[in-house]
């Protein structure tokens, strides 16, 4: 009979499916169309999807455009435990030694999304997002925040949890910012009190490092971070015109 740590191991029944929406095999799907838009480049950024009682998170450190479905950890949501590990496996450039896989780094991060009902978070590198952060100064004693307004693609932007609808187009988008850390795990705490202090919102931006975007669902998480980026490079654009994002 099989250990308990060997059937932890093993549990691929949990990451294999034929539907292209089982969140193992969107995780891959997804992962592969951030690559082209420069949201996952290099290892970086990731995604994670909470599926009722399950976490499928990604491993650390690994192309995240290359990854297979066996590669998921799944998580139990209640217990935070891993009900499954995948197993070490060869590199993709078939370079001999093998990798024992960690997950990603932006676990915490990620689970701090699921306890506030997100479905799905996303975790982008974008130099847009990056840039925006670069723009927007530190104010001593006060949160950084990016401010838009007047721009149509605002109205991709959901209003809040627990509120009905997108912002309007006179709405005022506000994307708090917190400070990079050196260790991913470390910003747990920042992105959490940005979560309080921003009860409405559903991305926090990271200094020099990217953003964090979450949503009920995969679509509102995977839609929002398309009009985010958007606006993020619309942003940068106007400022180089000298612009101003505020009316
Ligand atoms: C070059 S990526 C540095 C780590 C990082 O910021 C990140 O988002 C990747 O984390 P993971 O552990 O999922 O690889
Ligand atoms: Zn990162």
């Amino acid at each position: 009979m099989a250990s308990a740590e060997q059937s932890r191991i093993e549990n691929d029944h949990l990451v294999l499916s034929s539907d292209p929406d089982h969140p193992a095999n969107l995780i891959c799907t997804l992962c592969a169309k951030f690559y082209t838009l420069g949201w996952v480049t290099g290892t970086g950024g990731g995604c994670s999807i909470r599926h009722n009682q399950h976490i499928f998170v990604a491993p650390s450190g690994v192309q995240k455009e290359l990854l297979k479905p066996t590669d998921m950890f799944v998580m139990d949501a209640n217990t935070n435990t891993y009900l499954r590990t995948p197993q070490v496996r060869w590199s993709n450039y078939d370079i001999p030694y093998a990798i024992a896989l960690k997950p990603s780094q932006c676990t915490p991060l990620f689970l701090a999304a699921f306890n506030r009902g997100a479905g799905c978070t996303i975790h982008s590198h974008s130099q847009w997002a990056v840039l925006v952060t670069l723009i927007v100064e530190r104010e001593f004693g006060k949160e950084a925040c990016f401010e838009i307004e007047e721009i149509e693609q605002i109205k991709g932007v959901p209003k809040g949890r627990g509120k009905q609808g997108n912002l309007g187009y006179f709405d005022r988008l506000r994307i708090p910012i917190i400070e990079n850390t050196a260790q991913e795990e470390d910003l747990t705490g920042a992105l959490e009190e940005a979560m309080d202090a921003y009860p409405d919102t559903y991305a926090v931006l990271v200094r020099r490092h990217g953003i964090y975007v979450w949503g009920d669902n995969v679509h509102k998480a995977k839609t929002l971070c398309e009009s985010l980026d958007y606006l993020f490079q619309l942003a940068v654009e106007m400022k180089k015109m000298g612009l101003p994002w505020i009316k």
